[in-house]
């Protein structure tokens, strides 16, 4: 039988599959596709694949790819989901070990960014806070966070990578980025960089502390090099123009196949670096804040603009203007309303 007719229960792709059993609980599945690779799904939407033992992985590398962590943002879905039907049809060979996750099934059945609470909002143990106790989403990040841990254990010795595939609400003066999550005195190999590129993600963006997303618990606790990447506007599935997507498409299959990186290419040829300078938190009923709902990622303030106020404090864009990122009031209290940036500098080529 087809691998893909018994892994998927006759769906014709995965993706299918992981929405028609959004509110299964699946039990792991093995399989092995004729050239020997190993796939287990571990759950629904939940992918480990492993090479046949003694092929070569020529970059020394294990690749976390995750989609989906908000359910509406479907064009790295619909990417992940092509590749996996790629090496499922025999298309290219698997040289490194792989776990992929569609992050949150429910949601994406849904056509929302979450049901009960923003998943990315709930690792590095944030699951575990009482006020989310029972909540699917928040039993979901306790076990992919544990799928992590147990791949990087089974791959110590490996450089272990995560790339969490977003896309963003607002259009963006930059049309992709990456996030770095923050460490003490880490700083982003020029591998990453060159990577980032590949993928035609022309700007990265330094995190300022560590967090609750993702990305930051791969970097934190598995010591992962890890990024969450914004790749476009969030579309409702089959609306994306996936010509926009091929970079990413391209440098993850380059990756998965263990081919050596290319060389750095205009027009992708230099990454420009912000860093974070203020986070905006919901600090309650006062808050106010002055940035209109509609305003594009990167958009510019000029020094001494409000950004917001409330009856104890106000922020105003200090000696250098200040670029806003993820713009948005709809938050619960305490929860992130955008991020301050400035240009850091830049990578690579000018
Ligand atoms: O467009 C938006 O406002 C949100 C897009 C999005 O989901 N971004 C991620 C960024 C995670 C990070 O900071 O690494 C998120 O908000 O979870
Ligand atoms: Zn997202």
């Amino acid at each position: 039988m087809n691998v893909s007719n018994s892994l998927f229960d006759f769906h014709p792709d995965w993706l299918a599959h992981t929405l028609a059993s959004a509110s299964s609980d699946l039990p792991e599945t093995k399989h092995q596709l004729p050239d020997g690779t190993q796939v287990s799904r571990k759950a629904n939407g939940v992918l480990w694949l492993t090479p046949p033992a003694g092929r070569e992985n020529p970059n020394k590398e294990a690749l976390i790819i995750s989609a989906g962590v908000h359910g509406n943002e479907t064009a790295p879905i619909e990417v992940l989901n092509g590749l996996v039907s790629e090496l499922f049809a025999g298309q290219w060979q698997l040289a490194c070990p792989a776990l992929l996750m569609l992050g949150n099934p429910v949601a994406m059945l849904a056509g929302e960014r979450f049901v009960d609470v923003n998943m990315n909002r709930l690792f590095n143990g944030a699951h575990s806070k009482p006020e989310y106790k029972g909540l699917p989403e928040a039993a979901r990040a306790r076990f992919l966070e544990e799928m992590c841990r147990q791949f990087a254990m089974a791959h110590q010795g490996l450089a272990l990578s995560h790339y969490d595939l977003h896309t963003a609400i607002r259009p963006s003066k930059r049309e992709r980025f990456a996030l770095y999550p923050f460490l003490e005195g880490r700083s982003v190999p020029a591998a990453q960089c060159e990577f980032l590129l590949e993928a035609e993600v022309e700007t990265l963006l330094l995190q300022h502390r560590e967090s609750t997303v993702f990305s930051s618990f791969t970097a934190t606790l598995l010591e992962a090099e890890s990024f969450t990447v914004e790749l476009g506007k969030v579309e409702p599935f089959g609306k994306n123009d996936l010509r926009r997507f091929r970079g990413i498409e391209r440098a993850l299959r380059r990756r998965f196949c263990g081919q050596p990186a290319p060389a750095v290419q205009a027009p992708f040829d230099h990454l420009t670096v912000f860093e974070v300078v203020h986070e905006i938190l919901n600090t309650g009923p006062a808050f106010r804040f002055h940035v209109p709902d509609d305003v594009a990622n990167f958009t510019e303030y000029q020094p001494g603009t409000v950004i917001w106020e409330d009856d104890e404090t106000r922020y105003q864009v200090g000696t250098a203007p200040e670029a806003i990122v993820f713009p948005n009031r709809a938050v619960p209290v305490g929860q992130r309303v955008g991020l301050m940036i400035r240009a850091k500098g830049s990578f690579g080529a000018r």
